[in-house]
C-alpha cells in the first residue's frame, strides 16, 4: 500500500483552483490511457506492465544469479536513466554497510579522470581471498553514443581485456535493438546483449533489463518488484483518483507560483530514489519555460542545512516527504545513570519512533511556515511496495506533465550542451 496525503498542500488551494486542476487531471489521464496526447509513442512503460514478459524476468534472474556466483564487482556503467533507477532500487533495499554479493559499483556518470584512474587501480587489489578480482560490467545506454558512458566504457573494457582471457562472459550491453555505436561493439566482439524497448524512454526504464539486471545482481527480487509495479498499475486503471488528486494538487501550486519541489526523506536510504526522481520530473516537465525544479533533500542530516531556508526563506517551494511507515527498529533507547546526556526521557523508544516524531514535527512546521506539503508512505521498504511507487511516480510524472501542456517524454534541451561540449572537443 502507498498513501498519499495531500491535505497540508490541498489547503494552500481553493476549492475552485483544485477542481480546475482536477479536471485537467483527468483529462490528461484519459490522454494517457488512450494514446492520444504528445508523445504517444513512447507509453512502452505501461505496455511492459499490462503485458508482462515473464520469460526476460527469467533470463535476467539465471545471468543475475551466475554472476553473484562469480562476480567480486559488478559495474553499472550508465548515465541518467540507465543507472538511475537501479542505483535507487539497490540503495533503498541492500545494507548501508558490507553488502552480500558482488560489490556493486558505478561508471560512466561522469567524466571525473580521477574517479575513473581509482576505480580501476581498486579493480586490480585482490579480492578478500587475496585473488585477483572478478570483474562484471553493465554498460547500458538507450542510444549508445553517451559520451560520458562511452568513454568510461572503452577505459573499463580495455583494462578487463588486459586481465581476463575471454570477456564475452563479463560484459553484458543494454541498449536499443539497433543503431548506435554500442551495437557496432556488440556486432564486433558477441558480447552479451539486453534490448531497451524502442517505446520507453531511459527515465522511465528502470522496470526494463536497464534497471532490472544490476537490482538482479544486488541480490534483490525483480518479479516483486516487477509485479509490484503491474498491481499498482492494475489498480490504478480502476481507481485513479487518489493519484489524479496528487497531479491536481501539484499543477494548481505551480500555477499559483510555485517554483520548486523538495522530495525529502527521513530514511537515508531513500536519497538513490530522490534522484531517480529528480530525473523523472526535471526532464520530463522542465521545458517551455514551465515546470518547477525538483529538489532533493534527505532529512534529518538537511534541516541543519537547508531547514531555516524551507521554513522561511522565499516561499515559492513545495515538498513532497517520502515515508516508511513500518520498520524493523533494533535499536532502543535504554535508561542510563546518571543521566548526563539527559536522554532518559527517550527511554524505551525506538529510533524508528523518534524519527517518526521528527518527521511529523517537520511537516508540520514547515506547513504552518507557509510550505505546501504533501507525504507519499509506503507501507513498507521492500521491492514490491518500491515497484507499486516506481509506476506510481511514472504515472503522476505523465498526468502531471499534460496538465502543465508538455509533452513528458522528450529532453530537447540536453543536446544543447552536449553540441557545445562537442564542439569544443573536436568531434565532427
Ligand atoms: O541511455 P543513454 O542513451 O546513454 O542516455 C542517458 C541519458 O542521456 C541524457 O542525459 C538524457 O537526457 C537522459 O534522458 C538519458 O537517460
Amino acid at each position: 500500500m502507498i498513501e498519499v496525503e495531500i491535505s497540508r498542500a490541498r489547503t494552500f488551494v481553493t476549492d475552485q483552483e483544485f477542481d480546475s486542476s482536477y479536471e485537467k487531471a483527468k483529462q490528461a489521464f484519459r490522454q494517457v490511457q488512450q494514446k492520444d496526447g504528445e508523445g504517444a509513442e513512447w507509453l512502452g512503460w505501461r505496455t511492459l506492465l499490462s503485458d508482462p514478459n515473464d520469460a526476460i524476468l527469467e533470463q535476467l534472474d539465471g545471468l543475475a544469479s551466475a554472476i553473484r556466483d562469480d562476480a567480486d564487482v559488478f559495474i553499472v556503467c550508465g548515465i541518467g536513466g540507465s543507472y538511475l533507477g537501479a542505483r535507487a532500487v539497490i540503495e533503498a533495499l541492500t545494507s548501508f554497510f558490507g553488502q552480500e554479493g558482488p560489490e556493486v559499483l558505478y561508471a560512466g556518470h561522469h567524466m571525473s579522470g580521477k574517479y575513473l584512474a581509482e576505480l580501476i587501480d581498486y579493480l586490480g587489489t585482490p579480492n578478500s581471498d587475496g585473488e585477483a578480482k572478478s570483474v562484471y560490467l553493465n554498460v547500458i545506454s538507450k542510444s549508445g553514443t553517451t559520451l560520458e558512458t562511452a568513454l568510461s566504457f572503452r577505459m573499463l573494457r580495455n583494462w578487463m581485456a588486459d586481465q581476463y582471457d575471454e570477456l564475452n562472459d563479463r560484459i553484458i550491453c543494454t541498449t536499443s535493438a539497433e543503431g548506435g555505436a554500442l551495437n557496432k561493439l556488440i556486432e564486433e566482439h558477441g558480447y552479451q546483449k539486453f534490448v531497451i524497448p524502442d517505446d520507453v524512454g531511459g527515465r522511465f526504464s528502470v522496470l526494463t533489463p536497464v534497471g532490472l539486471l544490476p537490482i538482479a545482481v544486488a541480490g534483490i527480487d525483480i518479479r516483486s518488484l516487477f509485479y509490484g509495479a503491474v498491481s499498482k498499475y492494475e489498480s490504478l486503471e480502476k481507481n485513479a483518483e487518489q493519484l489524479l488528486a496528487y497531479a491536481a494538487v501539484k499543477h494548481a501550486l505551480y500555477e499559483q507560483g510555485k517554483a520548486i519541489d523538495i522530495f525529502t526523506t527521513f530514511e537515508p536510504e531513500l536519497h538513490g530514489l530522490c534522484g531517480w526522481l529528480q530525473q523523472l520530473l526535471g526532464e520530463s516537465e522542465g521545458k517551455d519555460h514551465k515546470g518547477m525544479f525538483p529538489a532533493k533533500a534527505t532529512f534529518s542530516t538537511d534541516l541543519h542545512s537547508l531547514g531555516q531556508f524551507i521554513q522561511e526563506g522565499t516561499r515559492n517551494i513545495m515538498e513532497t516527504f517520502l515515508c516508511v511507515e513500518s520498520r524493523n527498529s533494533r535499536l532502543k533507547v535504554e535508561a542510563q545513570k546518571p543521566n548526563h546526556d539527559g536522554l532518559n526521557y527517550l527511554e524505551g523508544r525506538s529510533f524508528h519512533d523518534i524519527n517518526s516524531r521528527a518527521f511529523e514535527g517537520t511537516i508540520s512546521a514547515h506547513h504552518e511556515g507557509g510550505v505546501p506539503c504533501i507525504a507519499v508512505t509506503m507501507e513498507k521498504l521492500n521491492a514490491q511496495h518500491l515497484g507499486a511507487f516506481i509506476y506510481l511516480y511514472e504515472l503522476v510524472t505523465a498526468v502531471y506533465c499534460y496538465c502543465l501542456g508538455v509533452n513528458p517524454f522528450n529532453q530537447p534541451g540536453v543536446e544543447f550542451y552536449k553540441k557545445e561540449m562537442y564542439q569544443l572537443l573536436g568531434k565532427q
